[in-house]
């Protein structure tokens, strides 16, 4: 007869250890788990590996799919209803322009706003590939209490109305001609290519105030409703016009969003603050750079609690921080001169590719003193600055979606963010352009990472939600009331789930 053999007592030990040792640094490590907590905690994860199962025998599993095929499959599961409700402190990285759903934008302009028109313009795009050259027709729009020149301009609801399929099906139409939501775009060339272009389309309809203040305002009912208490966004040099010719500069457009959120904080008491990264597009002359500097230090002086940093974007292979390293700094010296600051909040390793500018950028991000990453996709190749960030505490904002569709990773299981999470980087989770994406708010940011990575639990989700207001562009009081609402809507979600 076989002779049983008990465990070896010493070989278990040592495991215990080397998985305490290995874990040591993780990112979430701060957080406890009240009982409450735990027993939520364990209806999560109960509901992920049904759900998991379920879909990876019917290949359907939403990490591995493009998200254009994964988002129906998400909107039907209970999971992500549970993690659309779930309280997510602050969002870190969006572009303005990009931050809703197309089709609620046209379809407000032509039938709430009116007085709206619009052209269809030819735009040729490289696709890289055997096809060579692609167009498209990208739509502008323009508010005007005038009838336009017919030959030009059509009016939004007579071209709604006249579109085949009806105003719905227009909308849809413009939605697909800017965005990069179907796998038209695989790779990196060929999706920034196409997604170069729909900003202009996005400005021109949110230029028009009326429109803007519409956009603004549905913006934080959308992002409050998935859960966010605080929202910063990238913005260029923001100006607007009225229908009487009459126009705003930053400052008052400012100001005009300050009214706003006043207004949508009387009803909406957990909610903290809406605030804007100043941003200038890194391939622009340096010249412009400078200007957009100094003009941020002077929003800085009159706007310093809503214009919160500094950034460079668009495509990182089109332009390098190292060039504009003497600028950025003298702007910096400038800033103080001026009894003010400027902190950089920099993009930067936003690429696959190692060793080239895109991916060294994170050098000059580090030495230029950003406060926080945006991507920092390539940051996993670099065990040095790993530790840097780690040791001067600065965040990264991910944005696995954007990741994905922007044709940086394919399978969402192999996004570097797991490595630095496990190894001590800080992240903060967010959704970039996800009204070119396809979507708004972040929630299915959180379920794809969630569902993609099983070491993540309850823990590393209130970790992630917090970080949006650890490292947001808040003082610290400011903070640190944000942090105690975030605690009191945390404590009442986890009561509703236990409830259950
Ligand atoms: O993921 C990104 N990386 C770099 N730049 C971006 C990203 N998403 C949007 N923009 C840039 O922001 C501007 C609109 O506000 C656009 O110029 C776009 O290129």
């Amino acid at each position: 007869a076989p002779i049983a053999r008990s465990p070896d007592p010493t070989y278990t030990v040592q495991r215990n250890q080397l998985v305490l040792y290995d874990s040591a640094n993780r990112f979430d490590n701060d957080i406890v788990l009240s009982d409450m907590d735990k027993k939520a905690n364990a209806y999560l994860h109960a509901l992920r590996e049904k759900e998991t199962t379920a879909l990876k025998a019917q290949s359907q599993f939403p990490p591995a799919l493009h998200f254009s095929l994964a988002k129906p499959v998400i909107d039907s599961t209970e999971l992500f209803k549970v993690i659309r409700s779930m309280p997510k402190g602050g969002f870190l990285h969006g572009h303005l322009e990009a931050m809703l759903d197309i089709k609620w934008i046209v379809k407000t302009a032509a039938e709430d706003i009116g007085n709206c028109y619009l052209k269809f313009v030819n735009r040729v795009y490289p696709t890289f590939d055997e096809r060579g050259n692609a167009s498209i027709q990208l739509p502008l729009f323009n508010f005007s209490s005038t009838q336009l020149p017919r030959d030009e301009w059509a009016s939004c609801q007579h071209a709604r109305s006249s579109f085949p399929g009806g105003p719905s099906a227009f909308d849809a139409f413009v939605e697909h001609q800017n965005s990069v939501i179907s796998n038209e775009y695989p790779t990196e060339e060929k999706a920034w290519a196409k997604f170069d272009l729909v900003f202009d389309t996005l400005g021109s309809l949110i230029q028009y105030q009326p429109m803007f203040e519409a956009y603004i305002t549905r913006l934080l009912e959308q992002y409050h409703n998935d859960g966010l208490t605080y929202i910063e966004l990238r913005s260029s040099r923001w100006e607007t016009y009225h229908l009487d010719g009459t126009r705003r500069n930053f400052s008052s457009v400012l100001d005009s969003v300050r009214d706003i959120v006043d207004k949508f904080r009387k009803d909406h008491p957990h909610f903290q603050d809406l605030r804007f990264i100043y941003q200038d597009l890194r391939f622009n002359p340096t010249v412009d750079i400078e200007n957009s500097l100094m003009h941020a230090i002077e929003l800085r002086k009159t706007h310093g609690d809503q214009i919160i940093g500094y950034d460079l974007v668009g495509h990182e292979e089109t332009s390098a921080l190292r060039p504009l390293v003497d600028t950025l700094r003298k702007a910096q010296a400038s800033a103080s001169e001026q009894s003010t600051s400027l902190p950089f909040i920099f993009h930067a390793g936003e690429t696959t590719r190692s060793g080239v500018p895109p991916d060294t950028n994170l050098y000059d991000a580090y030495l230029l003193n950003t406060k926080r990453v945006g991507h920092a996709f390539s940051l996993s190749h670099h065990p040095g600055l790993i530790e840097k960030f780690i040791n001067s505490d600065i965040a990264v904002e991910v944005a696995p979606i954007s990741n994905q569709l922007l044709g940086y990773i394919g399978d969402l299981r192999g996004h570097p963010m797991i490595d630095l999470l496990l190894k001590g980087v800080q992240v903060s989770l967010a959704s970039d352009d996800p009204g070119v994406f396809g979507y708004e708010g972040v929630s299915y940011d959180y379920y794809q990472v969630y569902m993609a990575f099983e070491s993540l639990d309850l823990a590393s989700l209130k970790k992630l939600a917090s970080n949006g207001i650890t490292y947001a562009g808040m003082g610290q009081q400011e903070k640190a009331e944000a942090m105690v609402k975030f605690e009191t809507l945390w404590d009442r979600w986890i009561l509703s789930l236990v409830d259950r």
